[in-house]
């Protein structure tokens, strides 16, 4: 099964995906590829950081299941990370989700909303994003959470971590028992 993480820049949705892939032992948290350079404190781990040439031609060879333009930077996820766990964890923005579902892909898309946008703003802002990336997130953030709401199968409000990653952790269940 695929499990899809969505929502606005700063909403969480990394946070959550990572807190969900480490709590059960047969996920696979899929691994992105982006041209965005690493922020500062930010692990390998995060991404697959990559030159915009090499992301193209990865394009040009249909390496991605969906890629995406956002703020200047490519990002895309791999057909190769894919059914590489139960569930396969994708953590993805808006536009990214809504290719995962014309695909029609087997998958549950979880849309996760800010409690307020000031509570976005004040995350992105404690997270050390600079005043442009914060400009730029939230111009499109309501709109986002619109697309979203029209998109997702399950919307979780972030409100405190723990109480959103036991609602996603829920709906995770719940899917895994319904019939293929
Ligand atoms: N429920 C919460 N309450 C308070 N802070 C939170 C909560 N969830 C996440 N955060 C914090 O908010 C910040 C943004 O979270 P995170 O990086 O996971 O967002 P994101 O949606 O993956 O963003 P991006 O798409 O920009 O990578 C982080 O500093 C994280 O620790």
């Amino acid at each position: 099964m695929i499990v899809v993480i969505c929502g606005p820049g700063g909403v969480g949705k990394g946070t959550i995906a990572r807190r969900l892939a480490g709590s059960l032992p047969s996920a696979h948290l899929a691994r992105s590829w982006t041209t965005r350079p690493r922020r500062p404190g930010e692990g390998d781990e995060a991404y697959e950081f990559v030159s915009r040439e090499d992301f193209e031609s990865a394009i040009d060879q249909g390496m991605f299941v969906e890629w995406a333009s956002f703020n200047g930077r490519l990002y895309g996820t791999p057909r190769s990370e894919l059914e590489r766990g139960d569930p396969t964890i994708l953590e993805i923005d808006v536009q990214g989700a809504r290719s995962v579902r014309m695909l029609e892909l087997e998958a549950a898309i979880i849309g996760v909303v800010p409690p307020s946008f000031h509570e976005l703003e004040r995350r992105m802002r404690a997270r050390g994003d600079d005043d442009a990336h914060v400009e730029s997130r939230l111009a499109i953030a309501a709109n986002e959470v619109e697309a979203m709401i029209g998109l997702a199968d399950h919307i979780v409000v972030n409100d405190r971590l723990e109480r959103a990653i036991d609602e996603v952790a829920g709906i995770v269940r719940g899917a895994a028992l319904r019939p293929e």
